[in-house]
């Protein structure tokens, strides 16, 4: 099948830019509508945890009964799982979720190929922008917890790492899952990043890298009395 082209595509592909010259003013109303569809759809959603990694980890293998089972023990504590909506990961905690009896939820991307969101996912939306659907990760989560997985997952988290170190949010806690998959990244950000300045200890001591799902979720679960606390 021929990959369509996208929405983000037209609107971020630079070749195109003169083309398209006209439109983009136009095209914001399109990127509102997205947004206002978002908070609609999302504001009712109680508690809610977003759950990313990789969409090619297999079903059955270790990585995908991990993500069921922090999806299942997130719906067990009473919060929503908020996925990408797509296969691997996404799919894996969207249906420990819901087959513990929460609520699953999925913010689908449009990609070139057609996919849809996952069969686990009871409130699903699809989203046109990258970056909108990013808004609602963080906007609707009170906590991010990440398994392993490629280029998506690292741009959640890093923007997440970003968000929380500028302090646009506060109380927001980061979950690596998998500590021999994260361990690298987090001892080159100790030995490179911080030994080189580029960021503060307290940036790296934020995140929780961890085997232990409910060592993962009780992080969640402390975190967020720690916002009541401070309300
Ligand atoms: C590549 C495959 C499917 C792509 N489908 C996706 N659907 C929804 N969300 C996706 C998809 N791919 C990436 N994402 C987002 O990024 C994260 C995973 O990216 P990674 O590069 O695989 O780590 C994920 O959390 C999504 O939000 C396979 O058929």
């Amino acid at each position: 099948m021929k990959p369509r082209v996208t929405a983000d595509q037209h609107l971020l592909d630079s070749q195109r830019r003169s083309e398209w010259k006209q439109k983009d003013a136009w095209r914001t109303l399109r990127i509102l509508s997205e947004f206002v569809d978002g908070f609609d759809t999302l504001s009712d959603v109680g508690s809610a945890v977003a759950v990313f990694g990789s969409a090619r980890t297999k079903q059955g293998s270790e990585g995908y009964l991990l993500a069921e089972r922090v999806g299942a023990a997130l719906a067990a504590e009473g919060y929503a799982v908020i996925t990408g909506g797509g296969p691997g990961v996404m799919e894996a905690a969207n249906k420990g979720a819901s087959e513990a009896g929460g609520e699953s939820i999925g913010l689908g991307i449009e990609l070139p190929f057609e996919q849809g969101v996952n069969d686990y996912v009871d409130i699903g939306l699809d989203f046109r922008y990258f970056f909108v659907r990013k808004t609602m990760f963080v906007k609707y989560a009170q906590a991010f917890i990440v398994l392993p997985g490629g280029f998506g997952t690292m741009d959640e988290l890093f923007e997440a790492l970003t968000l929380v170190q500028t302090k646009k949010v506060t109380q927001f806690p980061v979950v690596l899952m998998g500590t021999e998959y994260w361990g690298g990244l987090v001892d080159w950000m100790r030995d490179r990043m911080l030994e080189d300045g580029m960021v503060n200890a307290q940036d790296i001591d934020m995140l929780l890298v961890t085997d232990d799902v409910t060592e993962a979720v009780a992080h969640v679960v402390k975190g967020a009395a720690a916002v009541k606390d401070a309300d």
